[in-house]
């Protein structure tokens, strides 16, 4: 196991690339703690795969360097890096057993036979087929493959890093569940690095401890979901997290005090003044109609989502939403929301602002 650091990385797929949106990933460095489970997560096109390419061996940086254990790894080639890698579509060996393909890494390693069969049996029991062991993969469906590609992936306890590219896309909707269950125990139990690409939100933040959001060729965070849920560093992270997504209103700020169309709130915390793009950001679950209290907002549409409501509402001329509880009742009169001050961040230019006397 390793820790992973990207320093000063950076790539661009044209060969004079003039500017910084020639770059596919823009200038990064991070340190990803070894032993750490992330997940790589944003919409597509955003560099996910690239990084993680970076990261395997299957493409050289045109800028920076990737260590491994503080190990200068950028020019070394994938075989050379002692990863395993899963990806989207299963990759096994059609004319072996299912037993067979479990083993090929540990063979390959000189590894001895107890020891093969013992580890290719808590594999099978780990993706579910303990009983198909002896059988060949040729006539298997793709979502048993993509099973034992995962289990092909784990089977190594001595990796530096374990990658996964949307290993769960082709699986069962019931299975995939499951096997996000696996993935963390397997993660809990042996502690290995684990990167997992995913535009899957759902995914990202039931498997990993640190989600790493991209967007544009960059990292705008990484953090904890909880990080993520309440303290969105870019408007992105804000939208693309949570469901629905946070709402992000123009608006002014002076001191403590948010100016929305000439009506103002109070934001429970003073800001230094600032210039540029400024809105706030506050998400649907902080906000709360109300027949009295709070700025003027219009009911569009109720929708029930099982758990709670979602109200699609304007407010100001821009479509907001709002989360209820399924007891509550919603009607006519509730001409009015309130933002939780609290729960309300300021955002310059699409970055989050740092309100007064917030520790960094
Ligand atoms: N081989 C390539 N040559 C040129 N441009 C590329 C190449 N691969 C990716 N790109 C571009 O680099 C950018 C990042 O792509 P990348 O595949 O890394 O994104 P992604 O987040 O993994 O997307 P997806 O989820 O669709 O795979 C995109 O603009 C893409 O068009």
């Amino acid at each position: 196991m390793a820790k992973i650091t990207l320093d000063n990385l950076a790539h661009s797929y044209m060969a004079h690339p003039r500017g910084e949106e020639d770059f596919a990933l823009k200038q990064m460095t991070h340190d990803w703690e070894d032993g750490g489970a992330y997940a790589l997560l944003g919409s597509s096109g955003c560099g996910k795969s690239t990084l993680l390419n970076i990261i395997s061996g299957l493409l050289i940086p045109s800028q920076g360097r990737v260590l491994f254990g503080g190990q200068d790894v950028t020019h070394a080639p994938t075989a050379e890096r002692n990863i395993a890698q899963v990806f989207q579509f299963p990759v096994v060996y059609d004319t072996m057993t299912v037993h067979d393909n479990l083993a090929f890494p540990l063979r390959n390693r000189g590894r001895d036979e107890a020891y093969v069969a013992e580890r290719v049996q808590e594999i099978a029991r780990m993706i579910g087929m303990e009983d198909q062991l002896r059988r060949k993969c040729s006539g298997l469906t793709a979502d048993a493959k993509q099973k034992i590609s995962l289990g092909r992936g784990m089977v190594r306890k001595d990796v530096n890093a374990l990658l996964f590219d949307e290993p769960l896309t082709v699986i069962d909707p019931h299975m995939k569940w499951e096997l996000r269950t696996q993935l963390k125990k397997l993660h809990h139990d042996f502690g290995h690095t684990m990167i997992y690409v995913t535009h899957d939100q759902t995914e990202a933040l039931t498997f990993a401890d640190k989600v790493v959001v991209m967007y544009d060729g960059r990292v705008v965070q990484i953090g904890t979901p909880e990080e993520l849920f309440e303290r969105p560093e870019h408007t992105f992270v804000g939208y693309f997290i949570g469901s629905p997504g946070m709402n992000v209103i123009p608006a002014k700020v002076e001191g403590s005090r948010a100016y929305i169309n000439g009506s103002n709130f109070d934001l429970g915390t003073g800001y230094r003044a600032m210039e540029g793009k400024v809105e706030i950001g506050v998400r649907p679950e902080f906000a709360r109609l109300s027949q009295t209290e709070g700025l003027p907002v219009k009911i569009r549409r109720v929708e029930d989502a099982g758990r709670h409501k979602i109200i699609r509402a304007e407010f100001f001329g821009h479509d907001i939403n709002i989360v209820a509880g399924e007891d509550e009742n919603i009607g006519p009169d509730m001409t009015r929301v309130r933002f939780d001050p609290a729960h309300v961040n300021v955002y310059r230019d699409d970055w989050r602002v740092a309100p007064e006397g917030e520790a960094a």
